[in-house]
C-alpha cells in the first residue's frame, strides 16, 4: 500500500515547519542538510528533502516520498537527497523513528574535529541530556563519530553499525549531524540538545583555555 495525498500532505506540511524553524537559525548553509518525516511502515514509505535545495526558502518542489530502497514512489523530476540512504538505514535499523533530521553546523563540526582520531564524543552532568530523553542522576552520553566517506553507501553501512537505540543521533566527522526520534517533535527536541551540548563543551574548553593562559602568564 502506498502512503495517502492526506499522509504526504501532513508530513510536507510538518516538513515545512521544521525546516522554517531550522532555517531560522542559519542551520541549512549552502543548501546542506536534509530532513525527513515517515509516512508508514510496511512497506516503509518517508517524505524526504528533494537534493540541493535553497532549504530556507518553501517551494512546491520541496519533497517527494521515498521508498525503503531510497526510490521515489512516484514518477517525479525531483531527486531525493543525495544522503536518503541514511535517513532509510535510520527507520530500518529504529522502527519505532518517525523523522530524521541532519544539520551541517560549526559547533557540530568543531566538536567532532576536536576529537579528531576519537571514534566518539561524550559528556556528563548536563542538564539538556534529559532532551536526549535520558533522565538518570549525572548521566553520561556518547554520540558515535563516524568518519565522513563521500561514498553514501559506504556512509550510511558506517553509520548503520555505530547507531545504538540509547542515542538518537550520529556525528559525520566534519560534516554534520543526523538525529532522529519517535515523532518530528521528538526528532527536533533531540538535534537541540545535541547542539546545545556540542555548543556548551566547545565554548567551555575555549574558556578554560583562556583561563588557563592568563593565570599562567
Ligand atoms: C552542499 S553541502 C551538503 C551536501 O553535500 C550534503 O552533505 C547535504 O547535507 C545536503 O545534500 P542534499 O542532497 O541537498 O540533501
Ligand atoms: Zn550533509
Amino acid at each position: 500500500m502506498t502512503a495517502t495525498l492526506e499522509q504526504r500532505l501532513d508530513a510536507f506540511r510538518r516538513l515545512d515547519d521544521v525546516k522554517l524553524t531550522f532555517a531560522r537559525r542559519d542551520w541549512f548553509p549552502g543548501t546542506s542538510g536534509n530532513l525527513s518525516i515517515k509516512i508508514q511502515d510496511e512497506p516503509l514509505q518517508f517524505a524526504v528533502t528533494a537534493s540541493g535545495k535553497d532549504k530556507t526558502k518553501l517551494s512546491p518542489e520541496d519533497y517527494l516520498v521515498v521508498d525503503g530502497d531510497s526510490r521515489p514512489v512516484d514518477a517525479t523530476s525531483l531527486k531525493p537527497s543525495a544522503e536518503t540512504l541514511i535517513h532509510a538505514v535510520v527507520y530500518q535499523k529504529f522502527p519505532q523513528a518517525g523523522a530524521c533530521f541532519h544539520v551541517h553546523t560549526v559547533w557540530n563540526n568543531l566538536i567532532s574535529e576536536l576529537y579528531f582520531g576519537q571514534r566518539a564524543f561524550s559528556i556528563q552532568g548536563q542538564e539538556l541530556i534529559k532532551g536526549l530523553g535520558i533522565w538518570e542522576e549525572n548521566a553520561r552520553i556518547t554520540v558515535p563519530i563516524v568518519e565522513n566517506f563521500a561514498d553514501i553507501p559506504t556512509l550510511a553501512a558506517a553509520i548503520e553499525k555505530v547507531i545504538t537505540p540509547e542515542i538518537p543521533g550520529v556525528l559525520i566527522r566534519n560534516h554534520g549531524i543526523y538525529a532522529w526520534g519517535g515523532n518530528d517533535f521528538e526528532a527536533k527536541r533531540h538535534l537541540e540538545a545535541f547542539e546545545f551540548l556540542f555548543e556548551y563543551h566547545a565554548r567551555w574548553l575555549q574558556l578554560r583555555q583562556a583561563v588557563v593562559s592568563t593565570t599562567t602568564n
